[in-house]
């Protein structure tokens, strides 16, 4: 069982934690069974499964929904639900209840919040409430339409301060560990080194003390991916593959055959 405390407790010597996210269960499970420490339901499901071109239109039923799918297919890692948009920052209370929510009926372990000034006490109060709290900072994508665009952050002296800052704020409102996301290699790398809770990086350069990545751009499975993604597999050209072969054996009266059972019934004419 991997807990908040083992990610909060991560060291300098130990291996860099991995992180990827899934939103449904075959995936968790092949996730989890590759020993991935720790299962993102991240509001990414809007681009990668979902076919919308941002992550504003995820709701909490979304995230709901696969986060029990996840969890469901999950024994050892630590699940991770992301809140959607709006679906904290609005209200206090309506935030509260719909961080528990993830936990108490989909069965995640913690939270993940994209966060600025005003998710400092909010943090604290649902680490007092034992909701744990990631934290996400540097490229928020909640936040695509204040930024203009999908550009890095944190690339002024100004801005790499106030990210760095915010980090040390939400470390210190009890936040288990920080997604950093999107910022030059350099800053992650002076975050890491101020924080005592562990960094996560996507886009961040390889100084932070683990890594995440979305599992569609992972799979190949992506229309589009971030230029600092990796692809580690063709996945896409194994499921045209086998939905070609199953169109094939349908068109030639090939599938079914007799050996998928389905034999007659000893009865009249209807
Ligand atoms: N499939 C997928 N993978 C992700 O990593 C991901 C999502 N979706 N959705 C939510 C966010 C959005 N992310 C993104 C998406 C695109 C860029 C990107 O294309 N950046 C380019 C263009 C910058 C610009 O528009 O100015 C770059 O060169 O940095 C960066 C982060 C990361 N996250
Ligand atoms: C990319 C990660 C950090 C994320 O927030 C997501 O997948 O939604
Ligand atoms: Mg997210």
């Amino acid at each position: 069982m991997t807990t908040v405390q083992d990610i909060r407790s991560h060291g300098e010597d130990d291996a860099p934690i991995t992180m990827l996210t899934a939103y449904d269960t075959p995936t968790a499970r092949i996730v989890e069974e590759a020993g991935v420490d720790v299962v993102l339901v991240g509001d990414s499901m809007g681009n990668a499964v979902m076919g919308h071109d941002s992550t504003l239109p995820v709701t909490m039923a979304d995230v709901e929904s696969r986060a029990g799918a996840v969890a469901r297919g999950v024994e050892d890692a630590l699940v991770v639900a992301d809140m959607p948009f709006l679906s904290y920052g609005a209200d206090e209370g309506d935030a509260v209840e719909n961080a528990g929510r993830l936990l108490s009926e989909a069965g995640a372990d913690a939270v993940k919040l994209e966060c600025g000034p005003h998710t400092v006490e909010l943090t604290e109060r649902l680490v007092n409430l034992g909701i744990p709290v990631m934290a996400h900072l540097g490229f928020t994508p909640q936040h695509v339409q204040q930024y203009g665009g999908y550009g890095r952050r944190a690339t002024t002296r100004e801005e790499a301060r106030e990210v760095l800052e915010l980090a040390e704020a939400h470390a210190d409102a009890g936040a288990f560990s920080l997604v950093v996301e999107h910022v030059p290699a350099n800053v992650a790398a002076q975050i890491t080194d101020a924080l005592a809770i562990p960094t996560i990086g996507i886009g961040a350069g390889p100084d932070t003390d683990g890594q995440v990545l979305v599992i569609t751009d992972v799979l190949g499975l992506s229309e589009r991916a971030p230029p600092f993604a990796e692809q580690f597999g063709d996945v896409a050209t194994e499921m045209r593959e086998a939905v070609d072969g199953y169109r094939e054996a349908v068109e030639d009266g090939e599938f079914p055959a007799a050996e998928h059972g389905h034999g007659d019934a000893d009865l009249d004419d209807l």
